[in-house]
């Protein structure tokens, strides 16, 4: 990721809903935009497409200002792509139309992307189809190359999967996927779901009530016991590793990461090739000692960075640090209490399940 950062400020209020909204994000790169329902997070993307003006905001990208004091950028001068909860497409054209549609529109000449971004997006065998005739799935792919395609500096994504049932999910992660590891442009990512921040955003904006309460690095926001998200029962962080050891006999590979190594199923990845994966705080549990008689094959020396109470009185939120990896853990309270868990010890992390997601 690149170290260029941009500056938001969105302040005002719309009726009766006030939105105090002032942050940096990277140049390059997925931000997370994360809040309840209702703490204005549509609205704020709204701010950036120029579709609310607050009085008092400010916002420039790559040398333009699209809102200062002074001046208001209007929306059809933004060159903004925008993904919603359903891709409108137009039902009388097809897929190839649709898309074609969106170049035209284009601020540059942007045919030469056509080829790379249906083939990101798997769009090849949908071209001639008639939107009608697509799943959401579908749908929702040609609506993030149409938005694209119309060379945005800037990619807004409104929950683009929170219409999709579980598996539609599951099949257009691996597309995004592709997408962030491609795109030079900044994307912001609003969604409500833990699983998606942790495996798709760079950066993290946390709102509440029309502020934002907490931005930075997407492992470092999670890990934040002073912020809800490390709180939720799917808490979860992602961690960067590489395969560095195949286990042939026990089709197990082995990915090193900074601080530890974790031993995963053997997924075809080769030795050397980087991986993404996803630890949720409930598969993990803490040791005082390194048992070799349980049935959990990772257990990894930590130290522990913090505990927190969470919502629920009998559960407590343990940030674990390996090396400069952060981790955490759901434990009771009550066990909490009888091994005596302090910030500062040494302890051991049972990580019962590990899922590659990328
Ligand atoms: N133009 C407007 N005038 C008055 N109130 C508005 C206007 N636009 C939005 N609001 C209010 O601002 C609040 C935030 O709405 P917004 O849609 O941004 O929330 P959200 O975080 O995106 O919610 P959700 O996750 O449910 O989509 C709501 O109470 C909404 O009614």
């Amino acid at each position: 990721m690149s170290e260029a950062m941009l500056k938001a400020r969105f302040e005002g209020a719309l009726g009766a809903f006030a939105l105090n909204a002032e942050f940096e994000f990277p140049q390059n790169g997925v931000t997370g935009i994360f809040g309840p329902s209702g703490c204005g997070k549509t609205t704020l993307l709204r701010c950036f497409a120029g579709l609310e003006h607050l009085r008092n905001g400010a916002f420039s990208i790559d040398g333009q200002t699209w809102q200062d004091a002074r001046r208001f950028r209007p929306a059809h001068r933004r060159e903004v792509g925008y993904v919603f909860q359903h891709a409108n497409l137009f039902q009388h054209l097809t897929v190839r139309d649709n898309l074609r549609f969106a170049i035209k529109r284009a601020r540059a000449e942007n045919t030469g992307r056509f080829d790379e971004l249906t083939s990101l997006l798997g769009l090849g065998d949908l071209l001639e189809r008639m939107p009608g005739r697509l799943s959401g799935g579908e749908r929702q792919r040609v609506g993030i190359a149409r938005a694209l395609l119309s060379a945005p500096r800037l990619l807004l994504m409104d929950e683009p999967m929170s219409a999709l049932d579980l598996q539609a999910r599951q099949d257009i992660f691996p597309y995004l996927e592709n997408l962030r590891n491609t795109l030079s442009i900044p994307v912001l990512y609003v969604t409500h779901a833990p699983e998606e921040v942790a495996r798709f955003t760079d950066h993290l904006v946390v709102m509440r009530e029309g502020k934002v309460i907490g931005a930075g690095p997407t492992p470092d926001t999670l890990a934040r016991l002073d912020l809800p998200l490390a709180h939720e029962r799917r808490a979860g962080i992602a961690v960067d590793a590489r395969i560095a050891d195949i286990d042939l006999k026990w089709h197990l590979a082995l990915a090193k990461f900074d601080g530890g190594a974790l031993w995963i199923s053997d997924a075809g990845k080769a030795v050397g090739e980087r991986v993404r994966l996803m630890i949720q705080a409930r598969d993990v549990s803490i040791a005082l000692i390194e048992n070799p008689k349980v049935s959990i094959v990772n257990r990894i020396p930590a130290t522990i960075r913090q505990i927190s109470r969470s919502e629920d009185p009998s559960v407590q939120v343990v940030t674990l640090e390996m090396g400069s990896t952060v981790i955490m853990a759901r434990v009771t309270a009550r066990s909490s209490y009888l091994l005596d868990l302090k910030p500062g010890m040494t302890v051991f992390a049972q990580i019962k399940s590990v899922a590659m997601v990328d």
